[in-house]
């Protein structure tokens, strides 16, 4: 009988995958000390495996969270005409909606940890001003951002190169997508919420509502539901990432289906190096030959921009 339950344990415990944790900010935890060294490699092995992790982030505030999910809802409910104010000539950074998709509707902020950036975002929605919106989008996405550089810092010094971190920072830009998921209007039966894709980006930090809805598919196929928390962020590499790290990071294709009867909202940082992706020359060898042509991230957010909205159109006409 004791057998048998064990085996049932194992079976429920390898049905329903779970994402890495990984505890950056426990106290041990400091540059140069080998408790720091062994957390680099966690980071580096979540994201070569997984090419996501769970991470507790108490720097923002449950306050502020709060705060940025409930301006969240005030945005939406502005009207149309306003949200569609929001344009770029670059792809997916503003207001994006399509009725292949009619769940979810989405707004983006350039350079969102500039006060510029978020001010005139925030100018275009409200021009008499939001202050409040302003700043708690601002420092929001100030203190995300410092998640972001973190996670690089550990994993180019877990492959030896932190020599090129502090440029690749400082030619790192932001996007910060701004996500709504309505409910189904009675007799609705979409549950569909967008194409399950990579992301384009170098890396994205996903935070939500704690309303479940986003799924990450593993290595041999198996979809891990994320479990939303209050202060858990998802940290996920992108295809530059993986191109930078010649193929050794994964970028793990994921989609959002909605399951709940609540509303989800989600902010997605997403961070693009203005540098030329390329490999560094310490990360290729005999057994790991260059696998890509140098490229510009913008160039494969475009290129991939492109097929998408072909995506989009094939299925609201019924072709995919
Ligand atoms: O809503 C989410 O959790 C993720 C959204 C997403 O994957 C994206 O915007 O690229
Ligand atoms: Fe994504």
């Amino acid at each position: 009988l004791i057998a048998a339950e064990i085996s049932i344990s194992m079976a429920l415990h390898s049905a329903a995958a779970k994402l890495p944790v990984v505890d950056l900010f426990d106290e041990n935890c400091k540059p140069g000390t080998a408790s720091w060294v062994s957390k680099c490699n966690d980071v580096r092995v979540a994201l070569e495996e997984y090419g996501c992790f769970l991470t507790p982030y108490h720097q923002v505030p449950s306050q502020l969270q709060d705060q940025v999910f409930n301006s969240l809802q005030q945005l939406f409910d502005l009207p149309l005409e306003t949200k569609l104010q929001n344009t770029s000539h670059k792809p997916y950074f503003g207001y994006f909606k399509h009725p292949s998709i009619p769940l979810s509707e989405s707004m983006g902020i350039d350079d969102p940890t500039s006060l510029d950036g978020t001010q005139s975002f925030t100018h275009l929605m409200w021009p008499n001003g939001n202050q409040k919106f302003c700043q708690n989008v601002h420092s929001y996405a100030k203190l995300v951002s410092q998640l972001d550089r973190m996670v690089k810092k550990m994993v180019f010094e877990s492959y030896g190169v932190e020599k090129y971190y502090e440029s690749h920072i400082d030619s790192t830009s932001y996007l910060l997508r701004l996500i709504k998921y309505r409910v189904p209007h009675e007799g609705e039966t979409i549950d569909n919420c967008g194409f399950p894709h990579t992301d384009k980006s170098f890396l994205t930090i996903v935070h939500d509502n704690q309303v479940a809805g986003l799924e990450t598919k593993t290595k041999d196929g198996n979809w891990i539901c994320v479990q939303p928390s209050g202060s858990m962020f998802i940290v996920m590499a992108g295809d530059a990432f993986l191109a930078w790290s010649n193929g050794r990071v994964h970028s793990a294709t994921h989609r959002v289906v909605k399951e709940e009867n609540k509303e989800r909202y989600c902010l997605a940082l997403f961070s693009f190096s203005s540098e030329t992706i390329e490999a560094p020359a310490e990360l290729i060898d005999e057994a790991h030959p260059l696998m890509f042509r140098p490229f510009q991230n913008m160039d494969l957010l475009r290129l991939y921009s492109l097929d998408d909205l072909h995506r989009y159109d094939q299925m609201f006409n019924g072709q995919a």
